[in-house]
């Protein structure tokens, strides 16, 4: 049986099966959670580790109780104004106070520079650094929902845009189940380059089963008639490869918690509605406890070498 316990430094340490992580605050260790994410049986929906939660209580402004809505009709995955039905009548059966544990992986991609760290730094921390620090390789940031009464995760992985560490960066787009492109509303260029980052991000995930958005950075700093400009060309291309399109501020917070609360909502329904079609007896919110002794589960994918010069 899994265990838990603190540390003398409040960190929460998960022995699993010889592949021990430690994780505080927000963070963890890619390694811990790709071999955690990897031991759940299919159809898991929540996780109880020696009785406890492995997670402290959602911040209640990550409550999500409504369909958040879409940017632009005409750009958007799907323009229903509720949860789809199946979704809500399922997490309504089991809101009982059960602790769920469900993550999604995101991968943000686009050109160095169009404002991908501070869109992730907006809504994660309430921050904005007008000072430029690329991305080396990746950066990850953790964010927990309660989505109709279920906790919920976004895994938010923040990829390097400068072309010398885009290798680093590919080797962690697998088994995403969002892919955000970001391009810079005021940079054109930017906007033509999102074809190559979306073939990249889909060489390594099933085109079929992967969320797209196209976002549209910077708002703050374009004319509104430069930007409804770039906008029609945007959401031709955001229909063309069926992606959602937004456009956000950093600097001004402007649709950035609009934006990932309509990410966390629709992973969170497509992951409900798959879960629902694959097991029919198992319910949202079972407590699924592992049995550290079916090695058979634990295999850990070793990190491709680093190719980058
Ligand atoms: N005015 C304005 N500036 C922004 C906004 N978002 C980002 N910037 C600025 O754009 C620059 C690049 O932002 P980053 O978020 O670091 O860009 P990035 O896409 O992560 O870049 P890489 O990590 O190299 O791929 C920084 O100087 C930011 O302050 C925004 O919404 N408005
Ligand atoms: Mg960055």
């Amino acid at each position: 049986m899994l265990t838990f316990f603190f540390t003398k430094h409040g960190k929460r340490e998960l022995p699993l099966c010889g592949a021990r992580g430690v994780f505080s605050g927000s963070k963890i260790e890619e390694d811990h959670l790709e071999s955690l994410r990897r031991r759940l049986p299919r159809g898991l929906m929540s996780l109880r580790v020696s009785g406890m939660s492995v997670f402290p209580p959602v911040r209640r402004d990550r409550v999500i109780a409504q369909l958040p809505q879409a940017f632009r009709k005409e750009a958007a995955l799907h323009i229903t104004e509720e949860f789809n039905n199946k979704v809500r009548m399922a997490c309504q059966e089991q809101r009982t106070g059960t602790v769920g544990f469900k993550i999604s992986k995101v991968i943000v991609v686009g050109d160095l520079a169009v404002g991908k760290t501070c869109l992730i730094n907006r809504f994660c921390k309430d921050a904005f650094d007008k000072n430029y620090k690329a991305t080396i390789g990746v950066d990850f940031e953790m964010e927990r929902f309660e989505v109709l009464g279920v906790p919920f995760s976004l895994q938010l992985w923040d990829t390097a845009g400068q072309e010398r560490f885009k290798c680093i960066a590919s080797t962690y787009y697998r088994g995403a189940q969002v892919v955000i492109i970001a391009f810079d509303v005021n940079d054109i260029a930017s906007l033509g380059h999102a074809k190559q980052w979306l073939e990249d991000a889909l060489k390594e995930n099933d085109p079929t089963s992967v969320q797209l958005f196209l976002v549209g950075t910077k708002k703050d700093l374009s004319s509104p008639a430069q930007y409804s400009r770039i906008e029609q060309d945007a959401m031709k291309f955001a229909r063309e490869i069926h992606a959602e399109y937004w456009a956000v501020s950093s600097l001004t917070g402007e649709n950035v918690k609009e934006f990932f609360f309509r990410v966390a909502a629709l992973a969170f329904e497509t992951n409900v509605l798959a879960e629902l079609e694959k097991s029919g007896s198992r319910q949202i919110g079972d407590v699924v406890r592992i049995n550290s002794t079916s090695s058979n589960l634990y295999a850990t994918k070793k990190k491709q070498a680093n190719c980058c010069q």
